[in-house]
């Protein structure tokens, strides 16, 4: 099983470097994992609308163009579907027992994604409605990943 996350930004706070390389390491047992991050767009502080279409959409491109055909790809997404833990796990096996071999996570820039990313979803998930800041989420992400390995190896850790 390869899972991958794409990103945008680059990673700089090492708190974050240190707890995503803490759950990388035990997703190796598990999986092939990697984080792929794409540039991100320069943008002013007060976006006009015209300008916050532009920015997702160049970010969007350089997202579409990490991402293989034969990929599943799963949306991070303020309107996407809330899950347990629970439900991401079964989500994950089942992609896996179907025959999906490569799950991408898609997390979006600080001003979320173009619409042709949307498109290109094959699922949306949403981790609440608080609006967390897209680096964090990498790390969150890869948590719940490992848990859903947990889970589905019936391993003692998700309670
Ligand atoms: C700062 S948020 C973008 C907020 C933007 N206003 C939007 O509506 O997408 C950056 C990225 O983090 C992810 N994200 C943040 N909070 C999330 C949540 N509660 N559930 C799912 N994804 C979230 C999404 O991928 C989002 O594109």
């Amino acid at each position: 099983m390869n899972i991958k996350f794409i990103t945008v930004g680059k990673l700089k706070e090492k708190y974050l470097k240190a707890g995503i390389a803490e759950y990388a390491k035990r997703l190796s047992a598990f999986c092939k994992f990697e984080i792929v991050e794409c540039a991100d767009e320069k943008a002013p502080e007060n976006l006009s609308d015209a300008q916050d279409k532009q920015v997702k959409e160049v970010e969007g491109e350089r997202i579409l163009g990490k991402i293989k055909d034969k990929e599943y790809v799963i949306l991070l997404d303020l309107k996407g579907k809330e899950l347990t833990s629970e439900e991401l796990a079964k989500k994950v096996d089942d992609l896996s027992t179907y025959g999906t071999s490569d799950i991408t996570f898609v997390i979006g820039g600080s001003l979320g994604v173009s619409p042709e990313v949307k498109q290109r979803a094959d699922y949306s998930i949403c981790f609440g409605k608080f609006t967390l800041p897209h680096q964090l989420m990498r790390l969150v992400l890869t948590e719940q990943i490992y848990r859903s390995f947990m889970i589905n190896n019936h391993r003692t850790y998700h309670k």
